[in-house]
Formats: structure tokens, sequence, C-alpha cells
């Protein structure tokens, strides 16, 4: 079975970590994007990264996913440390999504190219012919994310909520070791909101799943059977652990300079002024 595709089971013994940051900060000018940053994410652990605007997190995005090197400190992705490896080579191990991606895709791709193509590191058809293998799986992956039915429609006419989805199923499309979802929330409705915590709640119990990192503003956002948050406020963290023990009022209120009430039920979050 694919990594995305199993069922629930315990995790194993997770070996070194898929991410590691020890003392990062990224500087621009004057400016501190990060300061100080200490971070690690294991290949059976799901963070959810939460801050304001600004706050740096896809900064942060950007260091795990190999497409920026920090100033100081030393960033380890998969085993590789920044810097000492060819990032072309670590990059097709590690699934991304966010916006600025999703507008290199073409409107008028085929659906169904734009996630087949994933497995060539390229946007929209490259190759007259896939392997039957790359056809099998870009159809399991988009069955899995509810967009079977556009494979043949231009992705510019998908709605938002679809779109996302598509670009999800694109992610996962290389069977990466690590998957990255910039703000996947951002400008869907309630169902579409919905429909995609669900999805990621899923992706998140698979055995074989990629170790997951997901941005978001939202605490509604959270998928249930998310482990680990970190909190980033200012380029600083915050806090950074185990969900229940950093997804707190006080830790909230503190990274969005408000006084905020936490409330949760059956495994979601929900925050409002106190
Ligand atoms: N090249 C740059 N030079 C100076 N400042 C920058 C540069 N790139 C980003 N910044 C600033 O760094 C800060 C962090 O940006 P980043 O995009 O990481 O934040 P974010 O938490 O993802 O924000 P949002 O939630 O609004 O997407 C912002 O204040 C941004 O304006």
């Amino acid at each position: 079975m694919s990594s995305s595709g199993g069922p629930s089971a315990a995790p194993s013994e997770a070996a070194e970590p898929v991410v590691e940051l020890r003392g990062v900060d990224v500087v621009r000018g004057e400016t501190h994007l990060l300061r100080g940053v200490d971070w690690s994410v294991r290949a059976d652990e799901r963070w959810v990264l939460l801050g304001p605007n600004g706050a740096g997190k896809t900064t942060l995005l950007q260091l795990a996913s190999a497409h920026m090197h920090p100033t100081r400190g030393e960033v380890r992705l998969l085993g590789e440390t920044l810097g000492a490896v060819d990032v072309f080579e670590l990059r097709p191990r590690i699934g991304l999504t966010s916006a600025a991606l999703a507008q290199r895709i073409g409107p008028g791709e085929r659906t169904g190219d734009v996630v087949v193509s994933a497995g060539y590191a390229v946007v929209g058809r490259w190759r007259e012919r896939y392997d039957i293998g790359d056809l099998t799986r870009a159809a399991m992956l988009m069955r899995q994310w509810g967009v079977e039915g556009f494979a043949n429609r231009p992705f510019g006419t998908l709605s938002e909520g679809e779109r996302k989805r598509v670009q999800i199923a694109r992610a996962l499309m290389p069977d990466p070791e690590l998957l990255l979802l910039d703000e996947p929330g951002a400008g869907l409705d309630l169902t579409g909101r919905e429909d995609l915590v669900a999805r990621l709640s899923d992706l998140a119990g698979y055995l074989y799943a990629p170790a997951q990192v997901l941005v978001t503003h939202h605490v509604e956002e959270i998928p249930p059977g998310y482990t680990h948050a970190l909190l980033l406020r200012g380029g600083e963290v915050v806090a950074a652990g185990p969900l229940e023990e950093v997804v707190t009022a006080d830790g909230l209120s503190a990274t969005f300079g408000l006084p905020l009430q936490l409330d949760r039920a059956d495994g979601r979050f929900t925050a409002r002024r106190r």
C-alpha cells in the first residue's frame, strides 16, 4: 500500500528527526524573520504551526522545504544538512502546498496532469506516456482526496476547495517523507474547511503517511489526530511540543496578543476573545 493509503496503527520508534533546526536565525537587512528557533519533527508526528500574520510561519516552511537557507544555525532535513546537500535531490522527498505554488499551475492544465506530473517535479503534462504505476497512484490519490471526477477538467475551473485538495494529492504523488501544508484552509467556506479537516485527520492516522506540518491561523482547522504544535510570534517560538501542552488559552493569548478563551470538544478546538 502506498504511504498515504494504509490503515491507522501505532507508529514505530522514530529514528533521526525528519526536520531539525538548531539555533536558527533568518535575517533580511535589519529584520529578524526568525530568531533562535529550535524545532524537531519526527516521522510519526503531525505538527500544527500557529501564529499571527507576519510571525514567520511561511519562512519556517521555506527552510523545512529546502527553499531557503538559514542566516545562522543548522537545518537538517531527512538526515541531510542544508548547505551540505544538493537541494534538488532533497526537494522531491518533501511535499509542499502553498498559495505561491498554486499560482504557478496554469488554469488550463488538465487536473489529472497537475497531479501525475508531480512525480516528475514539473507542472502540467510533461511526457506523452506516464508509467502505469504513476497513473494508478495519481488515480488512487485523486479518489482519496475526492477529486477523481475532475481529472479531465482544466484546473482553473475548479472551486477553491477542489483546487486545495488537488494540490494535496499532487504533493503526495512522489510519496514524500515530509508533507508541508501552508494554510490549506485559507479561502475555504465552512463545508470546504470541514471536508479538508476530516481528510487531513484521516491522513494523520495512516501508519505510513509522511510526517506532516500544517500552517494555520485558526485553531478550528487543527485536524483531530495532530500530535504537536509550535506557536510562533515575531519570529520567535512561544511554545513547542505535544498539542495538549502547547495549544492552551494562555499560550494562544500570548501568541496572538489577545486574551482568548479556548474550548475543545470531540478533538476540535474553538477560540474566541475572552
Ligand atoms: N525578504 C524579506 N525582507 C524583509 N522582510 C521580510 C522578507 N520576507 C519576509 N519578510 C517579513 O518577515 C515576516 C515573516 O514573514 P512570513 O511570511 O514568514 O510570515 P507568516 O507567519 O507566514 O505570515 P502570514 O500569516 O501573514 O502568511 C513578515 O513581517 C514579512 O514581511
